[in-house]
């Protein structure tokens, strides 16, 4: 027996290309398509449904291509024993029907899979047809459909919401009838989970030649149940599973692939089943999925959203750091993303700020260590990501306030279109003594380094002012380096970090005054030192 063909193998159809690009505004073309398509033969999908291809030409020329090239095209890093199955979707009709094979046919191993709605309400309104029309159509459909193909998946629409019985019948008349696939579908994302076991537990026991075929499952997430729907129907024996990379699908979307894949993985031990996916293909998949049709996966989105490997709480953090299973079930390296993040935020803590410096190359002795630890918090209720960039800047902006002298304790700025542009400082001296001072400039800036040369009172010219963002965003932490000239000529460089650029202005320019101030200060002391020696 084949890997395949043992119990517990569970099939991964990817609809992506079809019910994936159902979702409003996500289609794609047809390079893309097949790019994606590569990208899931990659992953080790079982099944890849292209599109539907009787709904336009462009569809059919997209599947079309698909099916000449995978399992052709050799895929790198992966040898496959069998490519994936190429499937193209076709209501019950003869001319979809014949439109979906004319597309696969060139494909190594292609696949009809054809459809019908079973539930009451679909067949009243939506196609108006009694259950006897629908079991005749299903009969004929199906067999059409096998004349053409060896592989047939038939689906009852709306399974979920289907009497139970008349479920089973349907699904007897389409194993009859040469179905190799029987697929129930909660089209609608109704279902709970203990529902979805009961309805494929159901058809598993009372459908005639059930045996022969295999059993799937296709949920929709329109009440955020798509994922654990799956894993209820693959509990009560279905074999495969229709799923989509990041979820997409109409409405709110199908179960998504990479959540069923690696929760199958992840509680092996409860579930005992087993897939073909390369997991570590995972991270790479949905990023082209997500650039392809442009819909953006969210943060918070299991396995692969931004901050699926993110900690930034400082318990969680320690806990990490003495053991990663404390608070990680799944490593990122696994489906192939770039590791664990600690992130540094407002709710960090000084273990993992000291881990993320010793990485960057920065080590501290405990004083220091509570000091950028206090710097960071402060800089963190400010700014939502504490970033590597503003951490360095901040550990040296810090360093550089180490020199002692005038220290920022307030700036306050009016400018804008209306009067003249005016600073407030507030400084604090070596002594602990504040000193507040104002002055009008030509700008902002202007204003503010005249304000506190009103306190420093050291006179200097402004040689050079630069400011540019060290690290990206609104939030961005602006750096700011200036040079002054002194009364004797000398040459002073000073620095600053804020998310202000005005506070960083500020800062700077206090460092450069400091510099001066010093070097007066010795200038002065072995000016005395010549003098007494020349009395
Ligand atoms: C649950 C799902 O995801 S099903 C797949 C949904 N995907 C799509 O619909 C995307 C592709 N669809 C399309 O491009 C178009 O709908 C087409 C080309 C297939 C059909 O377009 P139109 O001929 O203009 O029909 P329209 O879409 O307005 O209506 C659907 C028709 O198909 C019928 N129909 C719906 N499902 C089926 C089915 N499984 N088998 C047979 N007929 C069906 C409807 O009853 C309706 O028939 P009517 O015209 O006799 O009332
Ligand atoms: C066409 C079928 C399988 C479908 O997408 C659904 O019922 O949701
Ligand atoms: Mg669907």
């Amino acid at each position: 027996m084949s890997t395949v063909e043992s119990q517990d193998y569970v099939r991964i159809f990817d609809t992506t290309l079809r019910d994936g690009e159902q979702s409003p505004g996500a289609s794609m073309t047809s390079e893309e398509k097949l790019e994606i398509a590569r990208a899931l033969s990659r992953l080790g999908v079982d099944v890849i449904e292209a599109g539907f291809p009787a709904s336009s030409p462009d569809d059919f020329a997209a599947v079309r291509a698909i099916a000449e090239r995978i399992g052709r095209d050799p895929v790198p890093g992966r040898p496959q024993a069998e490519p994936p199955i190429v499937c193209g979707l076709a209501r019950a009709t003869k001319n979809d029907i014949e439109r979906a094979y004319e597309a696969v046919k060139v494909a190594m191993r292609p696949r009809i899979h054809t459809f019908l709605s079973t539930s009451p309400i679909h067949r009243e309104h939506k196609l108006r047809m009694t259950k006897e029309q629908v079991i005749e159509r299903v009969r004929e459909m199906v067999a059409r459909a096998r004349e053409l193909c060896e592989d047939v998946e038939f689906s009852a629409e709306d399974a979920g919401r289907t009497e139970p019985e008349y479920l089973w019948e349907v699904a007897s008349v389409a194993i009859a009838a040469g179905a190799t696939t029987i697929n129930l579908p909660d089209t609608v994302g109704y279902l709970t989970p203990f529902e979805l076991h009961a309805m494929i537990a159901g058809v598993k026991k009372n459908a005639v030649g059930v045996d022969r075929v295999i059993l799937s499952v296709h949920c929709h997430d329109d009440l955020g149940l798509g994922v654990a729907n799956t894993l209820a129907g693959l509990e009560a024996g279905a074999r495969q599973a229709e799923l989509t990379i990041n979820g997409i699908g109409e409405r709110a979307g199908n179960a998504a692939l990479e959540e069923v894949v690696m929760a199958l993985a992840v509680r092996r031990d409860r579930m005992n089943l087993r897939t073909g996916i390369d997991p570590t293909q995972i991270t790479r998949t949905s990023r082209l999925v997500s650039a392809h049709t442009g819909m953006l996966v969210p943060p918070n989105k299991a396995i692969v959203g931004a901050n699926a490997f993110a900690h930034e709480s400082g318990i969680h953090q320690d806990g990490l750091l003495k053991h990663e299973k404390t608070y990680e079930i799944l490593k990122a390296e696994d489906v192939g993303a770039s590791g664990t993040r600690l992130v540094l935020g407002k709710h960090s803590g000084r273990h993992a700020l000291e881990k993320r410096l010793a990485e960057l190359g920065v080590t501290m002795d405990q004083p220091a260590l509570d000091q950028a630890f206090s710097a960071m918090k402060a800089l963190a209720d400010r700014k939502k990501h504490v970033t590597d960039a503003d951490l360095l800047a901040l550990v040296s902006s810090e360093r550089r306030e180490e020199l002692g002298g005038w220290r920022l304790e307030a700036l306050q700025i009016s400018a804008g279109t209306q009067g003249m542009p005016t600073a407030t400082v507030r400084l604090r001296g070596e002594d602990g003594r504040d000193v507040t001072q104002a002055a009008v400039g030509t700008g902002p800036v202007h204003a503010c380094f005249r304000a506190i040369d009103a306190v420093v009172d050291l006179p200097v010219e402004l040689l050079e002012y630069t400011v540019h963002a060290v690290t990206e965003g609104i939030d961005a932490l602006g750096e700011v380096s200036v040079r002054v000239r002194d009364a004797s000529g000398g040459l002073h460089a000073g620095y600053g970090a804020d998310t202000d650029v005005l506070v960083a202005s500020a800062k700077a320019y206090l460092a450069a005054l400091d510099r001066a101030r010093k070097e007066r200060v010795v200038a002065k002391a072995s000016e005395q030192a010549r003098l007494k020696e020349s009395a």
